[in-house]
């Protein structure tokens, strides 16, 4: 185990003396993901006592540009926390303010750029959002320099705009003025968890941690630092950037006129990282799959960083409490689908099919199959393993008999073949045999698509009882830090199954549908040819 259970040398986590939640207590997780911002309390024994969500404005200023405004994403989840705080009072039927949180996890959409004016906390400009693609040609310009293989090495990622560094840097460049201000320290720069650090402790707290900062293209997944010859690379002044911190660990404090009282920050982390934690994947070569707006596999891979030999990422999981005088880092392999859920709401708002996201599985199973109809769902360019920027959505096999139906199934299929796309990659990077999938994420209700998920897989799929895994991993990196839970061994203990899906596929069957869908892939490869 990464993250062990504590034993006798080493009875919990070093310095910090456990505590027992009483029953108005409670650790608040703060998830704020791609669309939406969620507050979520969890008891001590990992149970959901009260959540509040808020969707906000997605902003598609350009083909293949996608942008948040960060004022927003800082208002909603501030607003979410306080609705979710008067939920848990109402529950008690006492007043605001009498339950209590011991404290704060927060986890968050990665790499979305942020860069604002440490003078008065404004952003310079709005959010550029992960899936923004805008700095496709730098990247390409970068792979053909030569710098793609120095890139993996240091930082464990492939080179492409998903990461923030081509993405701060292109506001450094595009943003009047800023780069000059950006020299004298005038500004700072943050993915969504240094964001909400620094609102909710006022501006004292300029920090992210490693699971964040392994997202950036800029931090060296060996010593967790910041890299001199990377940001040299990218153009990047060190005075913009936040501290490192650890994942669990007290980070600071929310100031009282935010939620009340003040409470401590003491655990944060990306949030598929947060998710892999609370499915309690401590041992090597335990794996999830969160089905969110994306898709995202992680695979603990132990106390090292694995070198991907087939184009997957190696990421900081989270570096944990400190245990025994030292805190250890878990890394993970990770597979990055780019459009998951997000190809049921282009059904929804695109195509106007479906009404809701979950009308998507009776109108799938309402044919035996897709009638050989693929759906590529390559909106915004593929992420692994093809890491293509220009890539674009396809349909093909379409004939006469095609209907709204065997298009519907062809996007949850879609969403099902690129997660096997990269369980097969995994296993081949990590030479371990993945003999099942944990999973998580919205879109994981969905029956239908995890019965898909474990045919292609060819192993079983489980779904845990509690599916808010992203916010729960935060609640228990904060818990940790404060002594709430002794170590793995508690947080594993609480872990339990919902349901399981057992393969159904012959080996060729399933074979033969994975070829199929490549060559699939293959029609939507290189389409765009304009500069996003
Ligand atoms: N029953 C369903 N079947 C398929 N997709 C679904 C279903 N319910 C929700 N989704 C999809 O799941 C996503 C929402 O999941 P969530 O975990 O909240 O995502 P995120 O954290 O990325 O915002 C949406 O993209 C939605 O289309
Ligand atoms: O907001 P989600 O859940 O789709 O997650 C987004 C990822 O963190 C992007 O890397």
């Amino acid at each position: 185990m990464v993250f062990g259970p504590p034993n006798k040398k080493n009875p919990s986590p070093a310095g910090i003396s456990q505590v027992t939640l009483e029953s108005m207590d409670y650790l608040l997780a703060l998830d704020q993901g791609t669309t939406s911002s969620r507050a979520i309390a969890f008891d001590s024994h990992g149970r959901v006592a009260a959540l509040a969500q808020r969707e906000f404005a997605q902003h598609f200023p350009k083909p293949g540009w996608v942008e948040h405004d960060a004022a927003e994403i800082w208002s909603t989840q501030l607003e979410v926390a306080r609705e979710c705080l008067q939920k848990l009072s109402a529950e008690h039927g006492a007043a605001y303010g009498s339950v209590k949180v011991r404290a704060i996890g927060i986890t968050n959409q990665r790499e979305t750029t942020v860069l604002w004016e440490r003078a008065t906390g404004r952003p310079v400009a709005r959010a550029i959002v992960w899936q923004d693609r805008r700095t496709t040609p730098r990247c390409e310009a970068l792979r053909a320099a030569g710098k793609a293989g120095l890139i993996q090495r240091k930082t464990g990622l492939v080179l492409d705009s998903y990461f923030s560094a081509t993405k701060l840097e292109w506001l450094l460049e595009h943003v009047p003025g800023v780069r000059a201000r950006a020299e004298a320290g005038e500004l700072a720069f943050g993915t969504v968890d240094s964001w909400l650090i620094w609102n909710l402790t006022g501006g004292q707290v300029h920090a992210t941690d490693a699971s964040n900062a392994s997202r950036t293209l800029l931090m060296d997944i060996r010593t967790l630092q910041w890299d001199d010859e990377l940001l040299h690379l990218f153009n990047i002044p060190r005075a913009v950037l936040p501290r490192i911190v650890p994942s669990s660990g007290i980070v600071g404090e929310v100031l009282p006129k935010w939620l009340g009282e003040p409470i401590p920050i003491a655990g944060v982390a990306g949030d598929q990282q947060a998710a892999t934690f609370g499915q309690a994947c401590f041992g090597v070569g335990m794996a999830k799959n969160t089905y969110g707006t994306g898709c995202f596999m992680l695979m603990n891979t132990g106390t090292a960083a694995v070198t991907s030999r087939n184009r997957l990422l190696s990421t900081v999981g989270w570096q944990g409490p400190e245990e025994g005088g030292e805190r250890r880092t878990a890394y993970c392999l990770e597979g990055s689908v780019f459009m998951a859920g997000a190809t049921i709401q282009w059904l929804r708002d695109g195509l106007g099919i479906i009404d809701s996201a979950a009308e998507v599985e009776a109108l799938a199973a309402s044919v035996p199959d897709t009638g050989d109809a693929f759906l590529v769902p390559a909106f915004t360019g593929l992420g692994a393993p093809d890491w293509d920027g220009r890539a674009r959505g396809t349909l093909v096999g379409l004939t006469r008999g095609t209907t709204r139906a065997h298009i519907a199934r062809a996007a949850l299929e879609a969403i099902a073949l690129q997660s096997a796309d990269l369980f097969g990659a995994m296993t081949r990077d990590a030479g371990i045999a993945l003999t099942e999938l944990r999973v998580d994420g919205g879109a994981s209700r969905n029956d239908l698509l995890m019965q898909m998920q474990a045919d292609f897989l060819g192993v079983p799929v489980v779904r845990p009882k509690i599916t808010e895994t992203t916010a729960l991993g935060a609640a228990y990196l904060a818990g940790l830090a404060i002594g709430v839970w002794s170590g793995g061994a508690a947080i594993t203990q609480q872990w339990s199954v919902d349901r399981r899906f057992e393969p159904g596929l012959t080996e060729p069957a399933r074979r033969a549908c994975l070829d199929r869908w490549r060559e699939a892939v293959a029609r939507s490869r290189g389409w765009a040819e304009e500069s996003p």
